[in-house]
């Protein structure tokens, strides 16, 4: 994909290291808020991701794309398959059980999606240099190896929880990392 430096993992990034307590391959990574828009059983809208890691590093997660996230008639709306690729990308990073947010998201959009489409995501991440984290991600069209259709690359920047707190309303809601 086209990408800027911003999201190119600088000399002397380091790989990224899962925790130990990450989900294991192949086990489901479940909501981290049951109201996420992305990952959320409780959205009434929202993606319903289904995500897992099958190896601890990448993040794997299937959505159908609804009615409810036209842009154009019968087509994906660009922004929501740009969350979609954020979710993604936030999962797969964390597996390494440290808060992150999103600092910067580029998206090469390559193809429409149609409704009812199912899109199969990846995400992984690039490197890590002090707070940033380099990350990478693709949805294909249908199967694991269809079409692809959107690519992404972000810079992730750690927070502490304190972020979440401060900024977001967590009172009364069950969440991990990012309300
Ligand atoms: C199971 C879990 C699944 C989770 C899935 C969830 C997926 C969704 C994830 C999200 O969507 S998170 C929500 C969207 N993102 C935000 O709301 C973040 C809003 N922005 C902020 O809160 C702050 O701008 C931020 C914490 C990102 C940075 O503020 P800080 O004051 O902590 O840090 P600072 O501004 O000093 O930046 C730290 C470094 O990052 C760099 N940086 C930050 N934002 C950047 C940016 N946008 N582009 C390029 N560089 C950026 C900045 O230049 C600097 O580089 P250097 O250390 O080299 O000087």
């Amino acid at each position: 994909m086209t990408r800027s430096t911003v999201t190119t993992p600088p000399p002397g990034a380091v790989p990224p290291e899962t925790h130990p307590d990450a989900p294991g391959p192949g086990q489901p990574l479940g909501p981290h808020y049951s109201r996420c828009f992305g990952c959320g059983p409780d959205h009434p809208t929202g993606l319903h991701f289904e995500a897992s890691s099958p190896d601890g590093l990448t993040v794997t997660a299937q959505f159908t794309v609804g009615e409810n996230h036209q842009g154009a008639p019968g087509l994906a709306h660009g922004g929501v398959l740009a969350a979609a690729m954020d979710e993604a990308l936030g999962s797969s990073i964390w597996l390494l059980r440290k808060p992150y947010v999103t600092g910067r998201l580029e998206t090469d959009f390559l193809r429409p999606v149609p409704v009812g489409t199912r899109l199969f995501v990846k995400a992984w991440c690039t490197g890590i240099s002090g707070r940033k984290a380099y990350l990478e991600g693709e949805a294909r069209m249908g199967a694991p190896d269809g079409p692809v259709a959107v690519r992404a690359a972000a810079l992730f920047i750690e927070v502490t929880i304190d972020h979440f707190v401060e900024h977001g309303d967590v009172s009364g809601h069950e969440f991990e990392v990012n309300p």
